[in-house]
């Protein structure tokens, strides 16, 4: 981390830290009054997000049915597939929980960050103790893209969008296999939104894969 001067905060962004078992601690030693983001979306679709990632890399994998399971006809999840045990987030909040109150942690939804970015971009200015400086007046949404985008950065005159490895669109997963994963997800949703206080809603979305807005 670079060293932070007075009237400066210094921002780092390692998606895998929240899973990672070590991580609080060393954090927490390094600056124990640090302020944490964390962006959760539904873990089915984070699932099939993760793995549509690594399908792009490796087009031989198998299956998302196949990995999906330890055993099919017994509907067995496995959970160690990363894929899958990432989204198991009571999981992974309760190590971070050791190290940090709650009040350190501030949790944006992925879902509202693309059907309203300028609200959950208020909340973490809010969290971060910042001006709201970035409004409405920052987004449009891209039809194209499926997905809002940046109508002017900062180092820029022209709009920007994430890049083609931000909004792939998923294989279509076979429905079952998306209800299964919903009901291996519900009590680790339930205990998730218990430890935080906020109901994300993701049990609303049943059926297929969650509706994106390239849908
Ligand atoms: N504005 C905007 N534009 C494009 N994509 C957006 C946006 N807001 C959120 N998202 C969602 O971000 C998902 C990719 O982020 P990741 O967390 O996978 O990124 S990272 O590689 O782990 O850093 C990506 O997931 P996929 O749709 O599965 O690609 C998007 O759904």
């Amino acid at each position: 981390m670079p060293s932070t001067l007075e009237g400066q905060i210094t921002m780092e962004k390692t998606p895998s830290y929240f899973v990672t078992n070590s991580a609080p601690k060393r954090i927490h030693t390094m600056a124990k009054d640090i302020k944490l983001i964390i962006v959760v979306r539904n873990p089915v679709t984070r699932a099939i997000s993760d793995y549509t990632q690594t399908l792009s890399k490796r087009p031989e994998i198998p299956t998302f049915e196949v990995l999906a399971f330890k055993n099919r006809t017994l509907g067995l999840i496995d959970a160690s597939w990363s894929a899958l045990r990432i989204g198991i987030y009571a999981l992974h909040l309760e190590n971070w929980l050791q190290y940090f109150p709650l009040s350190q942690m501030h949790f944006v939804s992925g879902e509202r960050l693309i059907t309203d970015p300028a609200g959950e971009m208020t909340k973490v200015q809010d969290f971060l103790g910042l001006k709201r400086i970035v409004t409405d007046k920052h987004f449009y949404f891209n039809k194209t893209k499926g997905f809002p985008c940046l109508k002017k950065p900062e180092d820029s005159s022209t709009p920007r969008c994430l890049g083609k490895s931000k909004g792939r669109t998923h294989p279509k997963i076979e429905p079952d296999v998306i209800r299964r994963l919903h009901k291996f997800y519900k009590p680790f949703n339930n205990m998730f939104y218990q430890m935080t206080g906020q109901n994300f809603q993701w049990e609303l979305e049943d059926g297929g894969d969650s509706p994106g807005p390239r849908d």
